[in-house]
């Protein structure tokens, strides 16, 4: 089902003219803070009022000025989920989540209570007051309650960022049983980058209330050029490199910097020519001895700083790489099993880098006009 939004609405001295359409199952608008996201979902949810533009759900027109359509709050039959749970704590688990029920009648086909409390894993929870459950845990429970009011979508508005980082990783696979089995469109807020690459196929990046890009995320996120400058991108690091060598035969170029070398498919740089490189942390393998047979060709010497949870199910290492930092993002498992301690020896095997600035078009991640938005 396609969300179709083109509006514009001022509040004060912000302006928001913002025009997307997204066909995917869960559809993430991306941005730094005050960019204007919620004032966004909040139109589409009918919480506010455009000053003008059009918001279609399918077939289903929410609200056009042209034609007079303004569809109210209640009647939109959309799910809003937002940081904090929103629970009634004097009502179970279980009446909580009945709760929007009572203002829809029930369809053939449409989530009954059985069918979202096993989806959720929140079967075991009904009898208990919202007191009772973790962070994660009513969470999940805001989204059920959101769910049975049978929405035609589903706007999840930064919904993990109240909760730490094992709560994230707890909720992130119910998210996508959620969009992959409900077979309600979801239109997911969040500022950080790595949610959105985990859990959508369409970013739409907004920055200063306008629309700047649209399209896979990882893609988008590969053209550093098409994210607002305040944007938590995928964690990774800059390394300053100079190019020393052409390999002619193989096509490749030697960037040289203390602790290695790096080499990359041909650029177009003179030797001795500066040049900075992106490498995501993820991309960064670590190894106690230099690695022999591997294909990667990017071993650098480096020594480990400090370590802390990614959020998900690693490590991120800060590496000393020659008086540059890199950063590592590691199982937890191989972060025990490698006994990785500050100022370690190891090796870093660089898997792939990327490059901050434009060096060809990718045909994933497009930059949308700056003068995206309605009338
Ligand atoms: N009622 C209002 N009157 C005036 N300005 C407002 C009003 N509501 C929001 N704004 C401004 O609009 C801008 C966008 O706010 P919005 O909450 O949509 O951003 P956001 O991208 O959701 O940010 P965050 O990630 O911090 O939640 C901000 O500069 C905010 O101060």
């Amino acid at each position: 089902m396609t969300i179709a939004v083109d509006v514009a609405k001022r509040l004060g001295a912000f302006e928001l003219r913002a025009a997307f359409r997204s066909g995917e199952r869960l559809a993430a608008l991306f941005g730094p803070s005050g960019s204007g996201k919620t004032t966004l979902v909040h139109l589409v949810a009918g919480l506010a009022r455009p000053d003008a533009g059009r918001i279609a759900v399918g077939d289903t027109v929410l609200f056009d000025s042209a034609a007079g359509i303004d569809v109210p709050r209640h009647r939109r039959r959309i799910g809003y989920v937002f940081q904090d749970a929103r629970l009634f704590p004097h009502l179970s688990v279980r009446s909580n989540l009945l709760y929007g029920r009572w203002f829809t009648r029930a369809t053939e086909g449409e989530p009954n209570l059985d069918s979202v409390v096993a989806l959720l894993g929140i079967t075991h929870l009904l009898g208990r007051r919202p007191g009772a459950l973790s962070g994660g845990e009513r969470q999940r429970v805001a989204i059920g309650r959101a769910l049975l009011a049978r929405p035609r979508l589903l706007l999840m508005d930064e919904p993990l960022s109240a909760l730490d980082e094992a709560r994230k990783a707890e909720i992130i696979p119910y998210i996508e049983r959620l969009r992959d089995e409900a077979g309600i469109p979801i239109l997911y807020v969040s500022h950080s980058l790595g949610e959105v690459a985990r859990l959508a196929a369409d970013m739409v990046v907004l920055d200063a209330g306008r629309v700047v890009a649209q399209g896979e995320p990882l893609a988008v996120a590969r053209r550093l050029d098409l994210l607002p400058a305040a944007a938590e991108v995928e964690p990774g690091r800059f390394l300053d490199v100079v190019a020393t060598r052409r390999d002619e035969r193989y096509g490749l170029t030697t960037l040289v910097l203390e602790g290695g070398e790096i080499v990359v498919p041909d650029l177009d740089l003179s030797l001795g020519q500066s040049v900075r490189l992106r490498v995501r942390a993820r991309d960064v393998m670590l190894a106690l001895e230099r690695p022999v047979g591997v294909s990667a060709l990017n071993v650098l010497a480096a020594s480990v700083g400090t370590a802390r949870p990614d959020g998900l199910s690693g490590m991120e290492v800060s590496l000393d790489c020659g008086g540059q930092e890199l950063l590592a993002r590691i199982t937890r498992r191989s972060f025990d099993e490698l006994r990785l301690a500050p100022g370690m020896a190891v090796f870093a095997v660089l898997k792939s880098v990327s490059f901050d600035r434009r060096f060809g078009e990718d045909a994933d991640a497009r930059p949308v006009a700056p003068t995206g938005g309605s009338p």
